[in-house]
């Protein structure tokens, strides 16, 4: 049920630093702070250091001597440099956090801006849950790597530097037995280093896909019920979260005996010094105030060389993240780039400004019949050229989704279909054959293989995408809203829409009067999804949302599909008044919706088949006779009316 349809993981792995590196770019603006962090991070770690050399001068003087002042003096100067060290991790905490918070942010909302532009194709591929996961856990753990796991790698590892010259300065010799299990543990995180990022990417790939089975349940929690598949869907749930426990317990597992390693090989080193600086102090060799000093060192550093072993850990995950997030910001924006910067005029005699008065020079053909083989009627006679240029038009167009099965036809194979200016086309055809697809090319939800659609004698793949969204506006079979009041959701569709034009739009769309009796009017939050409303009501604010901005060119796909028979016959009065002011292409699946059309097109075998008016095609053509008529193949009778 969440097949990882996405290539998880497909990228080759790189070196944990070498993803961790592609941090560099978001975190440069924050880099003066974090500088200054880790610089407080070290004189604070530092202070762990001086103190047993502070223990040294106390023990090997004052107490040596026996004198209680001097004691209480050195007593006095190690609580001032405990309280400094505790001053300073406060100090570090407080540069640090608001930089970092803002890196997350910036990062989260690149991941998101992208996830906006890329195609649909994309968002076919992707679960939502691996997305999800990408755009919340992943960055949270780069935070905390920012914050805390990147400054203590570097601290620790330059205390663990300082600490040990000074323990060599202070006797080499026994500094040398503590530097001796260096080597088998350099060994042993390399081995640990490659394991472990396997686990950590299985884990958070495990997380998105869990995100996604807990999204489905709960978006699809009325299909559950109704069915009763609420066990099921635990069963589900429990066989991937088990996956996800048996992957955490083996990271705890690898991490574990990492943690093992790190804690003994330093202990058995410090063992070994202890014992051999005992026998220096019974022959004289050392005093007992140098012992001390370097035994205390040698534990100011247990910390920072057992901390390593989580350390690694989390940048290890880091980077896991870290490719998690570039696996989705990498993929191109088809056309990025390549799209003119400004938004050029579009060159027709009738451009409106964006979502203007329609059409306004160029009249409508309402009654334009032609038999319907693309060549103009009598009314696209009136307009002359603008009729035969514009409108919206599809030459050749093959189209074929990007995951289908190597060697399958494409779903749209060479279609051809002119709507002339002003008029309503109707798309006919059986289920699957690709008339959804179809209507998506025209917005550029997806693009064409091959072929060429124009509006108003203008390339779409030349037009910037604003332009695109200006001009063209899309009602869907599926009528998405968002957790918003039913005004914001219908004002979506146009950006600079007035409260009048919503009226007028609601009004349309016959939504008025529902939306009216809402608890607070059209500023009724209308839940997640819209799932507070009915399926006709859905309808009728998707369908205002797509006429807010009065659009040139409208395309509606089975727009009438989830409403009463009476509420159908009263937004159909009312979408004929749209359709008289635009062009319109109206995946039509009942006759009622096919008599809101000047004329009718029928996609079969991914071609057009046939073009006429809803009459001459029940005459002429049986395919669509028994589209329209009924499952049972047949010429319907002369004349025959549609319902
Ligand atoms: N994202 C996708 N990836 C691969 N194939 C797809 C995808 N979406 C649709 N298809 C396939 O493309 C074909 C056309 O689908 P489309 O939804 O365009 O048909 P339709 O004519 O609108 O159907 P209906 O009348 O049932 O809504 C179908 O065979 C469908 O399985």
């Amino acid at each position: 049920m969440t097949a990882h349809r996405e290539p998880s993981g497909s990228a080759a792995h790189r070196s944990t630093v070498r993803s961790l590196l592609r941090l560099a770019p978001f975190v440069r603006p924050a880099r003066g702070r974090l500088l200054m962090g880790m610089a407080v991070a070290l004189v604070a770690s530092s202070m762990s250091l001086v103190v047993p050399l502070a223990l040294k001068q106390i023990v090997d003087g004052p107490i040596a001597a026996r004198d209680p002042s001097g004691v209480w003096l050195g007593g006095l100067a190690i609580l001032v440099l405990g309280l400094l060290e505790a001053g300073l991790i406060g100090l570090r905490r407080l540069l640090l956090a608001q930089p970092l918070a803002e890196v997350e942010a910036a990062m989260r909302s690149a991941l998101y801006r992208h996830l906006q532009r890329l195609p649909v194709s994309f968002h076919d591929r992707w679960p939502s849950g691996q997305l999800l996961s990408r755009a919340t856990t992943d960055l949270m753990l780069l935070r905390i790597f920012l914050a805390f796991v990147l400054t203590f790698l570097t601290v620790n590892g330059l205390t663990i530097c300082i600490g040990f010259v000074i323990l060599l300065l202070q006797q080499w010799t026994l500094g040398l037995v503590l530097l001796a299990p260096v080597v088998p543990l350099v060994v042993l995180c390399h081995y640990f280093e490659e394991r472990y990022s396997l686990a950590a990417r299985t884990a958070q790939d495990q997380v998105g896909d869990l995100t996604t089975v807990v999204e489905e349940s709960v978006l699809g929690i009325r299909v559950t019920k109704g069915f009763g598949r609420h066990r099921a869907q635990e069963r589900a749930f429990a066989a991937l979260s088990a996956r996800l426990r048996t992957t955490e317990l083996h990271k705890a597992g690898l991490l574990g005996a990492l943690w093992a390693l790190i804690m003994i090989l330093p202990e058995l080193a410090i063992g070994a010094a202890l014992v051999l600086g005992v026998r220096q102090v019974a022959d004289g060799a050392l005093t007992a105030g140098a012992l001390v000093a370097f035994l205390s060192t040698a534990l100011a550093l247990r910390w920072p060389v057992e901390s390593m072993g989580f350390l690694l850990a989390v940048a290890n995950e880091s980077a896991t993240a870290t490719e998690r997030y570039f696996e989705v910001l990498d993929v191109p924006v088809p056309g990025a780039g390549a799209e003119p910067r400004a938004a050029g005029p579009v060159p027709d005699t009738a451009a409106p400004g964006p979502r203007g008065t329609p059409g306004a020079a160029i009249p409508a053909v309402r009654t334009a019949v032609d038999g319907g083989r693309g060549r103009p009627g009598a009314g696209a006679t009136l307009v002359g050229r603008a009729a035969a240029d514009g409108g919206l038009r599809l030459e050749r167009v093959v189209f074929r989704y990007p995951d289908a099965p190597p060697g399958s036809p494409p779903v749209l194979d060479g279609v051809d279909l002119h709507v002339r200016p002003g008029e309503t086309m109707a798309l006919v055809g059986a289920t699957g054959s690709g008339k959804t697809t179809l209507t998506a090319l025209v917005p550029r939800l997806h693009e064409a293989t091959s072929g060429r659609i124009t509006l108003d004698g203008r390339d779409i793949t030349a037009m910037p995408r604003e332009r695109l969204r200006e001009l063209v506006s899309m009602a869907f079979e599926e009528p998405t809203l968002f957790s918003a009041s039913a005004g914001e959701n219908v004002l979506m569709g146009a950006a600079d829409a007035q409260e009048a034009e919503l009226e007028r739009a609601l009004a349309v769309a016959r939504a008025d009067g529902f939306v009216a009796a809402l608890p607070q009017g059209h500023r009724t939050q209308v839940g997640e999804q819209g799932l507070s409303l009915s399926g006709g009501q859905r309808q009728r604010l998707a369908l205002a949302r797509a006429v807010i901005g009065s659009p040139r060119f409208l395309v509606l796909d089975d727009p009438l599909s989830a409403l009463d028979v009476h509420t159908e016959a009263l937004v159909e009065r009312a979408l004929r008044e749209v359709l008289a002011t635009t062009t319109a292409l109206v995946v039509a699946h009942r006759p009622s919706t096919v008599l809101l059309a000047d004329r009718v097109a029928l996609l079969s075998g991914g071609r057009i088949a046939a073009v006429g008016t809803h009459h001459q095609l029940l005459r002429t053509n049986e395919e669509y006779a028994a589209l329209m008529t009924g499952p049972l193949p047949g010429r319907p009778a002369e004349g025959d009316a549609p319902r």
